[in-house]
């Protein structure tokens, strides 16, 4: 019997992009009906829901993370659906993901360049949802110095030397994509979104895995078009929702275990 959809393994390499170890990026992951049925979920909830922050508001879902691991509550079935999904189809989890933060940007408004935190199983996945945006990803040669417990020195000089010549880079992230980073994307790269209307496009590595992407009305009046081929410049102008899609391995029952 043929797989279903739903059970189907992707093959990852087909979707990895530039050369930094690494990112997966893979263009209309869910449906634009998966994409309907998420965004009236998301803005179904109360409004005590939403947390706002000063340059975003997001939902957590799944419970709270500390760096010791995960008080945990069960995920509602309509985030479950995905991120049975995203397991069944990447197989790079190695149990359920728990976890899941929703992120709402306006067209000015980012995530500033972090790394995220120490709990989380170290692949993150993240849908986005009704318009592009660009997020960036940098070398960070300082954070593997900042926890020496983890490193010998040797290792630490090892790991900065190859900084010198690691590149930034950026991806597109088009509404029902899927991206996934792991390995030196996550350990030794922060990522980020700027917080600005204008998104740069000059280092992005997947412009060819997103066919649909239309750069009509994407500039600033003023410009020429001379500094448009150059500046290479992507105008926001709607909201973007983002599900980041994590696994704390390790899960308290109650309180008083930590
Ligand atoms: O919205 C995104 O694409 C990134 C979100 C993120 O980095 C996070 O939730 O830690
Ligand atoms: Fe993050």
């Amino acid at each position: 019997m043929e797989a279903s959809e739903e059970e189907k393994q992707l093959d990852l390499d087909e979707f990895v992009v530039g050369s930094l170890p690494t990112l997966i990026y893979v263009p209309n992951f869910i449906s634009d009906s998966e994409q309907t049925d998420l965004l009236h979920h998301i803005y179904q909830v109360p409004a005590s829901r939403w947390k706002s922050l000063k340059n975003r508001r997001l939902q957590n879902w799944g419970g709270v993370v500390h760096e010791k691991g995960l008080l945990p509550q069960e995920l509602p079935p309509w985030l479950r659906k995905i991120t049975h999904k995203i397991c069944q189809q990447t197989g790079l989890f190695p149990s359920a993901i728990n976890h899941v933060l929703i992120n709402e940007y306006l067209p000015d408004q980012g995530i500033m360049p972090h790394q995220d935190g120490p709990a989380y199983f170290p692949v993150v996945a993240i849908i986005s949802l009704m318009s592009p945006l660009v997020i960036d990803f940098t070398p960070h040669p300082r954070l593997r110095k900042l926890n020496p417990d983890e490193t010998t020195t040797e290792e630490s000089e090892v790991i900065c030397e190859k900084n010198d010549d690691r590149k930034d880079c950026s991806l597109l992230l088009m509404p029902c994509s899927l991206i996934i980073f792991k390995d030196e994307a996550y350990s030794d790269y922060l990522h980020g979104i700027q917080d600005s209307q204008l998104h740069s496009l000059r280092k992005v590595v997947n412009i060819t895995r997103c066919p649909e992407f239309k750069q009509t009305n994407t500039f600033p009046e003023k410009m020429e078009s001379s500094d448009i081929e150059q500046s290479n410049v992507y105008r926001r102008t709607n909201t973007r929702i983002s599900l980041t899609c994590r696994l704390v391995l390790k899960v308290h029952k109650n309180l008083f275990k930590f």
